[in-house]
């Protein structure tokens, strides 16, 4: 697993538009080296932000939007099309404006959907989504991720990982039923940390000042039960994309002023 690396910008906008230019960059060189892009969402404000900087971006008509995965990082097991699902903030953000196709839209089951208001069976369901589309280029039972972001919440969460909750202690299953999420709404879909570090390059996204103290918390050495942030990590690269406002609290020894 790869050390994270750093990398300070200014402020929200301007991390969301570099976030976006670097997601461009990675989707057509793994488009031209390998025919295809498997790209993991993730839900929050960070994570939206970045949609939307992509929308905005002229060079996003450099992607074959036809040969890009979208896969997420976690959901909101509510109705499908409830404002508060992370796919209906990322269509509105981002993917209703491009051509995807909607095969390769890997979307995680709403709660009206075929599993009912069953988490586990929706979890399971999407578990072998990812197995069947893992082939062999696949890490276990998941596709080779080309880039899994992940959005931090402020008490240290990714994707649905919360701490000291079941989540971050899994270590078998790729997808899991969360119950009882601290944050709105309690039952909710998550990828686990396994499937998360089965990823090529994990990136970490946070701007906000409420976002200071959780990142200083996940870089200062916590365990991925305290702070599931600190957990996630990529098989070539972990990349934390902060603003000078989540970046405030962080001990000065990882602080890299150069890229402010
Ligand atoms: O509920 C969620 O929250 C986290 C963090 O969101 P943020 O708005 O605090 O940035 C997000 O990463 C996750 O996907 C989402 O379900």
């Amino acid at each position: 697993m790869s050390t994270p690396q750093l990398v300070v910008h200014r402020d929200k906008e301007l991390m969301a538009q570099a976030a976006a230019a670097r997601l461009i960059t990675r989707i057509v060189d793994a488009q031209a080296s390998t025919g295809a892009a498997n790209v993991v969402l993730t839900g929050g404000r960070n994570g939206n932000g970045v949609l939307a900087a992509l929308a905005a971006a002229p060079a996003r008509d450099a992607i074959d939007w036809g040969r890009l995965d979208l896969w997420w990082g976690d959901e909101r097991f509510l109705p499908e099309g409830d404002p508060e699902r992370n796919v209906t903030q990322a269509r509105e953000a981002l993917l209703d404006s491009v051509p995807l196709d909607p095969k390769r839209v890997h979307t995680m089951p709403a709660s009206d959907g075929p599993w009912g208001a069953d988490a586990e069976a929706a979890a399971e369901a999407y578990a072998e989504e990812l197995a069947h589309a893992a082939g062999p280029a696949g890490h276990g039972a998941v596709p080779a991720f080309d880039v899994l972001m992940l959005g931090v919440g402020p008490d240290t969460h990714v994707a649905s990982l919360f701490p000291e909750h079941p989540g971050p202690r899994e270590t078998e299953r790729t997808v899991i039923g969360v119950h009882g999420s601290p944050k709105p709404p309690p039952t909710r879909i998550s990828l686990t940390l396994p499937a998360i570090r089965a990823a090529r390059e994990v990136w970490l996204l946070a701007a906000g000042e409420d976002k200071a103290s959780a990142v200083a918390i996940a870089l200062s050495g916590a365990g991925e039960i305290q702070a599931p942030a600190a957990g996630a990590r990529g098989r070539a690269r972990t990349l934390w994309l902060l603003d000078t406002a989540a970046a405030a609290q962080l001990p000065r020894s990882l602080y890299p002023p150069a890229s402010a």
